[in-house]
């Protein structure tokens, strides 16, 4: 089964943004991504509203409601309480939990499970509860006591940070090690019967060799990179190269 792809819109939110006018239209977008056959939508809204805002999650909600009900939403963010009720209001398939500090640039690291497992216990078990699948975003640094400390929380999957493996771009010996210590980590995961997702830095030129160590990998969320592509390609276009990407016979 080839990995599935969920497209991140944040990156099309921040070029809306600045302007006070309603394009690029992250709605629009999201339908032409998910017309393009991608799997679903991801958004990462941050406490400051400077990508996504919080008033584009109904709109996206609807969306996949009303033409794409086959399709999945995503959201990712630190599980502050703020946080949860959004989610609780929106209801994505997914939920993927992030440990982000509010004033960082961008996602740069997984939970450490050791110190922050038991915080995010509850927290797993009022999502599931709601019927939300729950992901947690995990360094793939090989860890394989983290990841069994993972799956005490009761989440659902891991997703692997892969910004390590994508800041490689320019050195592939370095890019190999990176991928061996995800594939180890997700090894482990797929061991503990946890489902592994992967997200960061991703691109149509290090997918492949990727989803070949990974072959069970269920789902990439991608929005920097697919974002730069669009630029070149259109949004459609650049959804099927990541499909192809991801292992899709199209
Ligand atoms: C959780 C993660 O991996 C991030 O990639 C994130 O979703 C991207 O966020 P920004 O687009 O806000 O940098
Ligand atoms: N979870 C990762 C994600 O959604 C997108 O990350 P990026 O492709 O914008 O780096």
């Amino acid at each position: 089964m080839p990995a599935k792809l969920s497209v991140n819109l944040n990156a099309v939110a921040m070029l809306r943004n600045r302007r006070d006018l309603p394009w690029p239209s992250v709605a629009h977008l999201g339908r032409v991504a998910l017309q393009a056959g991608a799997y679903g939508l991801t958004v990462h809204p941050r406490p400051d509203q400077r990508h996504i805002r919080f008033s584009d999650l109904p709109v996206l909600r609807a969306l996949i409601d009303d033409e794409f009900p086959q399709t999945e939403f995503n959201i990712e963010g630190y599980p502050s309480e703020d946080f949860l009720l959004l989610c609780e209001r929106t209801e994505p398939e997914q939920v993927t939990l992030v440990p982000d500090d509010p004033t960082q640039a961008t996602s740069d690291h997984g939970f450490n499970f050791r110190t922050q497992g038991e915080m995010l216990k509850p927290i797993v078990a009022r999502l599931k509860a709601k019927g939300m699948r729950v992901s947690l975003f995990a360094d793939g640094d090989g860890d394989e006591d983290a990841v069994k400390l993972a799956k005490a929380t009761g989440a659902d999957r891991i997703e692997l940070y892969t910004g390590p493996y994508g800041g490689c771009f320019d050195d592939p010996a370095k890019g190999r090690e990176q991928m061996e210590l995800l594939g180890r980590t997700a090894d482990a995961a797929k061991a503990e019967g946890l489902g592994v997702n992967a997200g960061h830095d991703l691109t149509v030129a290090n997918l492949p060799a990727l989803v070949k160590r990974i072959p069970y990998l269920a789902e990439v969320s991608i929005g920097h990179g697919l974002t730069a592509d669009a630029l070149e390609f259109g949004m459609a276009e650049t959804v099927r190269r990541f499909r192809r990407a991801c292992g899709e016979a199209l």
